[in-house]
């Protein structure tokens, strides 16, 4: 088991990429076969033994023929009004070939032995192909240090626009989307307001701190949160097996010293360390760590654990989408032997120099009325120590159902 990970960290090859490019693609398999040209059709269309060849603006594309029978959608194959698959994958002849193969309007029409006729637009082909895949991005970005952010002169929400009209909601999802942290503003200071301005966005995620949380530094969790000490930064509940997606802070009030939030954008910091040493960014992406929150008060047990490498990247085109950084709760490392972990240390030393450089932090004093919104798979956050009274309230969100909101927006998420 160790010797496939010291060769999957060894083989797999991944490129060095502009801030907002998805990763570089890689072959997982080689192919091979004749090619016949299909009768009457252009050479941009060849039918192979394995697969069909179509090119299609500069998209060289190979579709496996049982993958273009699954996704035909024709009536009897697809219902198109809930948007779901009729078709039985498992009767497909997993030798299946098609009969006939044409190209009619900027269409592939496929014959299947039997008689059934699939259709695929070359548009939709390009958009869903692994080939086209590879060279799209899932979620585009802007990645920034606090120059970059602060430069990019990004509005706040406005609480009574925000509550009432769509293109607010809109552009504000927008933003989070983009730079994985958005404000509101002027919403009043309580814990009500802070609840229906999240509801606004999303379901709330009810977590063992319980649905909208306040809190002081009064230890009333074991948790360092609940004190006044400074937190470096860090991504919450990288103990789950799914980390909450947004976290919500409201600051209700403080009086005394310190408290401000730094953010630091975690993609932004990771992405240096791809181009610095790709090596360090794949052990970090391939070596599985352990969270753990134990918890054992008079009022609360609790025992956590997630389990997930530190940098999660679709394996499809490398593109990063969650962090896990948390040394506070990272739990024992035993998952690799030794010369691997002292490997890891190396590179998450790295990491970790990058996220600490001051450019790269943002520092923001939470005031009654701004509520801040942060993508917690990339933005880390972390405070300045305090004095006094400090009271946050907030709450986690479901990432798919923010995620939902924003494509029913018609944004790309
Ligand atoms: C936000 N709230 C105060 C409710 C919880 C804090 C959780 C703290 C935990 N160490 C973590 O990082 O997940
Ligand atoms: O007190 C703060 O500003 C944030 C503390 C923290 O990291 C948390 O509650 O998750
Ligand atoms: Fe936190």
């Amino acid at each position: 088991m160790f010797g496939a990970l010291k060769r999957s960290l060894g083989l797999a090859a991944t490129r060095s990429q502009g801030l907002l490019a998805a990763g570089g693609g890689r072959r997982w398999w080689s192919l091979a076969g004749q090619s016949r040209a299909c009768a009457g059709t252009p050479a941009a269309l060849q039918l192979r033994d394995e697969f069909l060849e179509l090119n299609h603006e500069g998209v060289s594309m190979c579709l496996n023929y049982v993958w273009l029978r699954d996704h035909c959608s024709s009536d009897s194959s697809y219902n198109s009004t809930t948007n779901q698959r009729k078709l039985d994958t498992s009767s497909i002849d997993l030798s299946i070939r098609p009969d006939t193969c044409t190209v009619q309007d900027g269409h592939l029409v496929l014959t299947w032995p039997g008689g059934h006729v699939s259709k695929y637009s070359h548009s939709w082909l390009a958009e869903n192909s692994y080939e086209g895949k590879q060279k799209s991005i899932v979620q585009p970005r802007v990645l920034w240090n606090s120059d970059i952010y602060e430069n990019a002169n990004i509005p706040s929400a406005k609480w009574e626009t925000f509550m009432s009209c769509n293109d607010e909601l809109k552009n504000f999802l927008q933003n989070y989307l983009v730079y994985g942290i958005a404000f509101v503003d002027d919403v009043p200071a309580t814990v009500e307001a802070t609840e229906a301005v999240t509801q606004r966005v999303s379901l709330i995620r009810e977590t063992t701190y319980g649905r909208v949380w306040s809190f002081t530094s009064d230890f009333s969790r074991g948790d360092t949160a609940y004190s006044q000490l400074s937190l470096d930064r860090h991504t919450d509940t990288s103990y789950f097996q799914e980390p909450c997606g947004i976290q919500v802070f409201h600051c209700l009030k403080h009086e005394g010293t310190g408290g401000r939030t730094l953010l630091v954008d975690g993609f932004y910091a990771a992405e240096k360390l791809r181009q610095q040493s790709p090596e360090n960014f794949k052990l970090l992406a391939h070596v599985p760590i352990k969270h753990d929150y134990i918890e054992n008060t008079a009022n609360h047990q609790n025992h956590m654990t997630g389990i997930g490498p530190v940098l999660n990247v679709y394996p499809w085109n490398n593109e990063l989408y969650l962090i896990r950084y948390n040394n506070y709760d990272r739990s024992v490392i035993n998952t690799v032997p030794h010369d691997i972990v002292h490997r890891w240390y190396m590179a998450h030393r790295d990491l970790t120099t990058e996220l600490r450089r001051p450019e790269n932090e943002l520092w923001v004093k939470l005031t009654p009325g701004k509520v801040i919104f942060i993508d917690n798979w990339r933005v880390m956050h972390g405070r300045e120590s305090f004095t006094g009274l400090r009271q946050l309230c907030g709450c986690y969100l479901t990432r798919d159902d923010v995620l939902s909101a924003a494509r029913c927006f018609g944004l790309q998420a």
